[in-house]
């Protein structure tokens, strides 16, 4: 597996190269770490913070040297309180350290100088829980998201979007039509693609698309990479993604969480399922 630094030692490259190398290298597959109570008990670990530790460590040693990106869910380390951000902090230096990259899944948005709170502290080089990439929540308006878009600029670090998400209820906001007569869904891609206008490499500023939309018509092509949750628990499928995504499947990061987490605790288990939706999204993505 391949040991290259595409996280921390390669800050010096935003995070939109990072990312295409990354994938390059070890196939576009994004894992998901949410430790929801039921995996831990499948697991045979209590509800409790060591419990989240070990079950976040157990993924960390099986998969952070053969998987080229994370996305550990913060809420389920939130759970806890200070221990389980100690341990997502832990876990994300440790994924950096062994080479992957780690988008922090914590839909962050408020007005701009909270945002500017929020990116200080998961998108600054120094920061604590910094993190190569971070989801952010537009609906405070695309330009609330500003000072995080500066930061991740200023660090070589990257945001993703919420555009079209996997859930049933997204349609009700982000299907409505804006003052211009855009879309909600649709403002979000143009802003991204504007941000990502003449980068030559993939850009750094992606959205979030959920692989259960079955189709949509809107225009995908932001030159950025767009992160595709839903697979597996939620019923979408490595074919759902060209369906889905079409001529821009090429910069698709296909996540899931339940599907991988749940065939563990033991390492090879993981690795197994890790390694068999890898090959899948392989063929469907063109790597
Ligand atoms: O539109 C969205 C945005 C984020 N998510 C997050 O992804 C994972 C999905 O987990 P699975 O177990 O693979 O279903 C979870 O952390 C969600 O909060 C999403 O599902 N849809």
């Amino acid at each position: 597996m391949s040991n290259q630094p595409f996280g921390s030692d390669m800050r010096n490259k935003p995070f939109g190269a990072r990312l295409r190398a990354a994938m390059d290298a070890r196939g576009p597959l994004c894992v998901g770490i949410d430790p929801h109570q039921h995996l831990l008990d499948s697991w045979g670990l209590p509800d409790t913070a060591e419990g989240l530790a070990s079950f976040t460590f157990g993924v960390v040693d099986a998969l952070a040297d053969r998987v080229a990106v994370f996305k550990p869910q913060s809420a389920f380390f939130e759970r806890f309180g200070s221990a389980g951000i100690a341990v997502l902090e832990q876990a994300t230096i440790l994924l950096r350290e062994a080479g992957a990259l780690v988008i922090i899944d914590a839909k962050r948005g408020d007005i701009g100088t909270t945002m500017g709170g929020y990116a200080a502290a998961y998108l600054a080089e120094k920061a604590p829980l910094a993190c190569d990439a971070l989801t952010v929540s537009p609906y405070l308006g695309f330009g609330s998201l500003q000072p995080a878009i500066d930061e991740a600029r200023e660090s070589g670090a990257g945001l993703f979007v919420l555009a079209l998400t996997s859930n049933p209820e997204g349609p009700q906001f982000q299907s409505a039509r804006t003052a211009d007569g855009s879309t909600v869904a649709g403002a979000v891609l143009d802003g991204l693609r504007e941000l990502n206008a003449g980068t030559d490499d993939l850009g750094s500023f992606g959205a979030v698309v959920g692989a259960t939309i079955s189709s949509t018509t809107e225009n995908l092509d932001i030159n950025g990479p767009l992160l595709a949750p839903g697979l597996g628990a939620q019923g979408g499928t490595a074919e759902s993604l060209t369906q889905v995504f079409g001529p821009a499947v090429r910069n698709v990061v296909p996540s899931s969480s339940r599907e991988i987490l749940g065939a563990g605790p033991t390492p090879t288990a993981l690795q197994s399922a890790a390694d068999r939706a890898n090959d899948a999204y392989r063929t469907v993505l063109g790597y």
